[in-house]
């Protein structure tokens, strides 16, 4: 078994460095630096999927027929990228991702699978040797999409990926996200959000818009611009400071079926709040709260069965953590992304900046028992 990982741990396995060069290195190199880099370029560039299946596969048409197979082709697109590109930069690294191959093979997958393929090869066939090119012209696009199937757990790195998160969002050409994080020995190192739709500037909502967000642990969590160039300056972002919970901005799911809108309505109105929730797909929501747009996120589970996955949360779990703020579930408890694919010991989630979070918290366990 792998010891916890340290930045001369890190370095070592990245580099083949001897474990004593690497301890004296490690002070200079940033932690996870390779992986924070790899992780924004795999993130970029299936967002650049997504973006172009929406362009070329969206039409009136399949919106009227509420046809679902734009997102599906996006999906597989986009697992197929990052997961390319996890396995050339580290291939030992598993990776726990929402989509699977199934739907795309064999005879009754195979127009789906041509359609997958074309998409990842016109978007980053630039990024691509030829050899890559022609391997997932053929059967590795398969492959690449079912290196996401780890069962997750307590120990070691693996990834995960939501290559769309907000599946609802994307359709209607509203917020949606990709979704990438670290997890070390069931924590999260790194998380990277990149959301293609979301306002650089929420002054300006009206502005250009492409956000992508990424926190690395005790690194700070920062915002860039969402653009296939690297050399995108960052900057850090912060969360609100407001300190009455009445000024506050909560936001929420779109959908009623992932998150309860009236238990949430009662909970805004114990603290005070007076502004209409904003509602939002997708872990842009998490980005929201990170850089103060809106002080809290509510997601009061409607079922009694739901389990929440940890590809939902992880990235935005870091990065609100690295932002000032706070996440746990309704009852306080911190997400434990430690157990498998799900937070099974969890439910419904809970986010806001550090200062109002125990009052939050308040509202919601008084609601709670309140309603029952
Ligand atoms: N009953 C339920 N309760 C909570 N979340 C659910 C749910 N059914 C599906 N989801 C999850 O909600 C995610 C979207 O969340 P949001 O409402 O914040 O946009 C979906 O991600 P995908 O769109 O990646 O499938 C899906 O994993
Ligand atoms: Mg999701
Ligand atoms: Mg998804
Ligand atoms: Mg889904």
């Amino acid at each position: 078994a792998r010891g916890p990982a340290t930045p001369a741990t890190t370095l070592r396995s990245l580099y083949k460095l001897p474990l004593t060069t690497a301890r004296k290195i490690s002070t200079h190199v940033a932690y996870l630096a390779k992986e924070r880099a790899v992780a924004i370029e795999a993130v970029e560039r299936a967002s650049q999927v997504c973006q172009a299946v929406f362009q070329r596969l969206i039409t009136a048409e399949t919106l009227t027929k509420k046809d679902k197979s734009p997102v599906t082709v996006a999906d597989f697109g986009a697992q197929a990228v990052v997961n390319h590109i996890l396995e050339r930069y580290f291939p030992d690294d598993p990776v726990v991702g929402e989509e699977d191959s199934k739907d795309l093979q064999g005879e009754e997958g195979r127009v789906l699978r041509e359609k997958v393929t074309e998409l990842v090869n016109a978007t980053t066939g630039d990024a691509m040797s030829s050899d890559e090119a022609s391997c997932f012209a053929r059967s590795c696009i398969l492959r690449a999409i079912d290196r996401g199937q780890y069962a997750g757990g307590p120990r070691g790195r693996h990834w995960t990926l939501d290559p769309i998160d907000g599946t609802k969002g994307f359709l209607r050409g509203e917020q949606f996200a990709v979704c990438l994080a670290l997890i070390i020995d069931g924590q999260v190192h790194l998380g990277v959000v990149g959301c293609p739709n979301l306002p650089y500037d929420m002054s300006k909502p009206d502005g250009e818009r492409g956000v992508l967000m990424v926190a690395v642990k005790g690194q700070g969590a920062f915002q860039r611009k969402l653009s296939a160039d690297s050399s995108e300056q960052e900057t850090p972002v912060h969360v609100s400071g407001v300190q009455n919970t009445s000024d506050a901005v909560f936001c929420e799911s779109v959908e009623a079926q992932h998150s309860d809108h009236s238990t949430n309505a009662n909970i805004a109105r114990l603290l005070g709040i007076t502004k209409p929730s904003v509602r939002m797909d997708s872990q842009c929501k998490y980005a929201s709260v990170a850089r103060g747009d809106a002080e809290i996120y509510l997601r009061l589970p409607v079922s009694e069965t739901y389990v929440e996955k940890i590809w939902d949360h992880a990235s935005g779990n870091i990065i609100i953590h690295e932002a000032g703020g706070r996440v746990s579930d309704i009852n306080g408890k911190p997400l434990d992304f430690s157990i498998g694919r799900t937070l099974s010991a969890n439910k419904g989630v809970v986010a806001a900046s550090a200062k109002i979070f125990d009052e939050v918290i308040g509202a919601v366990q008084a609601t709670l028992a309140k309603d029952n």
